[in-house]
């Protein structure tokens, strides 16, 4: 079966990256190319939707999505837990809402790296996370640092907090879930993450480069095949992957 893709942000780099896929696959077909002049109503008829737009932009699309019973696949970046949870109440309470999942990473590199970042958290007291973006890059901390600081708290719920000395000065970063993130933006490259973790005697660094587009190709088409079945909301990567790790979140 022919699975129908409106893709919101189709003018952009990731929504461009997204048609050449659907366009060069078998099982996917362009239903919708939307961008910042189109009528969400052209989602219609959509077997899932994708949204690559802009953070002031990204809750429109999923709500009319949702509301329309499309079920949408989130690359935006700029969802908090806090956001997520506003939209997972909505789903919850009707039964016909299309499902959601936030991908805040398509590429596998950068899932496995903030999962064994969250697996190694609860090891090491001192965390802090290094993002670096290209400069036309709009929002900041990166979707994925938030993503990972989020999951390095809830691994740590039952021990606490990690130590961020001196967080109330501006340079030691902006704190998510107690994480100290520092985010970059340079000409020259794609995106980067390092979460450097410090214990006693040692540190250990676990680095993600993204250095071509193509590395989020199989994560958009793995998403995009998953949408029309899945229910709920559903965030990350990872929950679509065995990823195996014991013990992993
Ligand atoms: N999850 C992941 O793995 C990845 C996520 N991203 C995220 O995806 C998003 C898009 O990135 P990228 O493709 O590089 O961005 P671009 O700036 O290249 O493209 C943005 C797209 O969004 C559209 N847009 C902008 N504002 C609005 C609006 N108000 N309403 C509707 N559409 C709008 C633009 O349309 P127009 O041309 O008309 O302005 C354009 O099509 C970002 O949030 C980025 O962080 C990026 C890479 C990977
Ligand atoms: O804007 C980008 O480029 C990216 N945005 C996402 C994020 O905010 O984490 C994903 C990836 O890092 C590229």
């Amino acid at each position: 079966m022919t699975i129908r893709v409106a893709v919101a942000g189709a003018t952009g780099k990731m929504g461009r990256l997204a048609i050449d896929l659907i366009e060069a696959s078998d099982d996917l077909e362009l239903h919708a190319a939307l961008d910042s002049s189109s009528e969400l109503d052209e989602m219609l008829g959509a077997d899932v939707a994708l949204d690559v737009t802009h953070p002031a932009a990204s809750a429109g699309i999923v709500e009319f999505a949702t509301g329309a019973g499309i079920p949408i696949v989130v690359g935006t970046s700029g969802w908090s837990h806090d956001r997520i949870a506003e939209i997972a109440q909505f789903v919850r309470g009707h039964d016909d809402a299309g499902a959601v999942l936030f991908i805040p990473n398509f590429s596998i590199g950068s899932v496995l790296g903030t999962a064994f970042a969250a697996l190694a958290a609860r090891f090491f007291d001192s965390i802090e996370i290094v993002e670096a973006h290209h400069a036309g890059k709009v929002d900041s901390p990166s979707g994925t640092a938030v993503r990972t600081a989020e999951l390095i708290g809830e691994a740590r719920a039952a021990i606490g907090p990690v130590s961020a000395p001196h967080a109330d000065q501006r340079a030691r970063g902006q704190l998510v879930s107690g994480v100290p993130v520092h985010s970059l933006r340079l000409n020259g490259l794609l995106a980067e993450q390092r979460v450097v973790l410090g214990g006693d005697g040692e540190t250990l660094t676990i680095a993600h480069s993204t250095v071509s587009s193509s590395a989020y190709e199989q994560g958009i088409l793995l998403a995009l095949r998953r949408a029309p079945s899945a229910s709920g909301v559903i965030v990350g990567l990872d929950a679509l992957l065995d990823l195996g790790l014991p013990g992993a979140p």
